[in-house]
């Protein structure tokens, strides 16, 4: 039978992962779709670069026609990023009819709807598993597994990077820039970090899911995004004497048709099934009015674990080519999007606080809460050496997100709050 031949944009971390695993696999590949696959042709910057795996140097070129226009081409897999030139390569491809498999969640996150539509307009699939996640198969699971319930919350750890660097800070006391460097040289980090340690990554990953989960076409800017950047020793040291684990978590939640998508550093407390999912690892945890609670664990970075699911991808597209269905899977979003509005998001906050070490001042801050109804569950006051300053920390009981937002504004402007050091989502206590 005539051997189905792949055309690779990309020989990074992922893509050399994807040229092992279809050389190492042949055999399970060849027993699920009945012909060999094989790689045609792979799109590099630099073909004199030394590689990790070997690869016959004729396969490679700097020549994206020798992809997109080879008519021997059948599925074009896109593992090199970036998001205009790659979305038009891409809907390109698609125009020629060749399927796509890509592990970009940049592109999808901003494009996804336009290219999806594409791909269907040619007949063709466009399958994205290894853009969320990594290694965990949560788009299929969404999209198959839990086809027949209304989910209603997901929350999860969905970027590698971030979760090593938390892990190494919080367990080791390891110094942010350091272990920033290790998951770069690991290959866990996007080519710029920026977006991993700022939230972007995660904030295009829960857009994606928010889509897939509630059926409606959330946008990137619907999500609330803070990351990882500003968060101290201190931070950490004070979540874990409250018994709680700092995690970058994304959280999408439906309530009357109305969504909330967020990402930011959450304390979760310490027996939370979040709080010990460590290193790069990702958990996604999803909510279904009918299943109750089921939770997704895996490597959410790295070249084999995200190769596991482009390749993944690639039988996909090959068993639709043997049932001849390709294009057909994709389905338009059911609901219009509305997005809750800060009143009817509800949640805990931490909070650190310096005062003025004087009478009056912890009353003075209490009662701003007080005045808003919100109310504490922890409180630890502490004197900073070697000055006239007390350190307060407080984990509020839920509050609107206006509420708070109120309160931190009040609080900056009272004479004994020397500063407002750090505010942080509380997640968890009590249930998911
Ligand atoms: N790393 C990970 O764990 C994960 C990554 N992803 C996504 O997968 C994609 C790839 O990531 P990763 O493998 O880490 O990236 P790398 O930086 O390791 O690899 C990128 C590859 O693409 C090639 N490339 C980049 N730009 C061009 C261009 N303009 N023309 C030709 N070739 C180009 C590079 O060529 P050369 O080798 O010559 O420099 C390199 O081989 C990204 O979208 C990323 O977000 C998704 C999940 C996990
Ligand atoms: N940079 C990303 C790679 C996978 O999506 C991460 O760290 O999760
Ligand atoms: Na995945």
């Amino acid at each position: 039978m005539k051997a189905i031949h792949v055309g690779l944009l990309g020989l990074g971390t992922v893509g050399s992962g994807v040229v092992k695993i279809i050389e190492d696999h042949q055999d399970k590949l060849m027993h699920q779709v009945g012909c060999p696959v094989k790689v045609k042709k792979v799109l590099v910057k630099n073909i004199e670069k030394n590689r990790q795996i070997h690869i016959e140097k004729e396969i490679l070129t700097t020549n994206v026609e020798d992809i997109i226009s080879n008519p021997e081409i059948d599925v074009v897999i896109e593992v090199m990023g970036g998001v205009e030139d790659t979305r038009q390569l891409l809907i390109e491809a698609l125009k020629a009819k060749k399927h796509v498999v890509t592990a970009n969640k940049d592109l999808m996150a901003l494009y996804g709807t336009e290219l999806l539509s594409i791909a269907t307009e040619n007949g063709c699939d466009l399958f994205y598993e290894a853009s969320v996640a990594g290694g965990i198969p949560i788009l299929r699971s969404l999209v198959d597994g839990l086809a027949s319930d209304r989910i209603t919350k997901m929350m999860g750890i969905v970027n590698g990077t971030t979760n090593f660097i938390l892990t190494k800070m919080t367990k080791l006391g390891s110094a942010y820039e350091d272990v920033l460097k290790e998951a770069q040289d690991l290959g866990y980090a996007e080519a710029d970090p920026t977006s991993d340690v700022e939230g972007l990554d995660a904030a295009r990953k829960m857009a994606i899911l928010a889509r897939l989960g509630f059926s409606m076409h959330v946008d990137l800017e619907d999500v609330n995004v803070k990351g990882i950047s500003s968060v101290t020793d201190d931070d950490i040291d004070y979540s874990k004497r409250l018994g709680y684990t700092m995690k970058l978590i994304g959280i999408a939640q439906r309530e009357n048709g109305k969504i909330e998508v967020a990402v930011e550093p959450t304390l979760l407390p310490e027996t939370h099934p979040l709080a010990s999912v460590n290193d790069e690892y990702n958990a996604v945890y999803v909510y279904g009015e009918a299943v109750g609670e089921t939770m997704f664990y895996g490597p959410g970075a790295g070249s084999l674990p995200t190769a596991t699911s482009v390749v993944s991808d690639l039988v996909g597209v090959m068993k639709n080519m043997r049932l001849g269905v390709n294009g057909r899977s994709a389905i338009a979003p059911q609901f219009e999007k509305q997005i809750k509005s800060p009143d009817h998001i509800f949640a805990q906050h931490f909070l650190r606080i310096s005062v003025k070490d004087q009478v009056g001042a912890f009353s003075k801050i209490t009662s701003l809460f007080s005045e808003r109804g919100v109310s504490f569950e922890k409180i630890l006051q502490l004197p900073i050496k070697n000055s006239n300053l007390a350190e307060i920390v407080i984990v509020t009981h839920k509050a609107a997100q206006s509420d708070f937002e109120e309160i931190l504004q009040h609080l900056n402007d009272l004479a004994v709050v020397e500063k407002v050091k750090s505010t942080y989502r509380v997640e968890g206590n009590g249930s998911i």
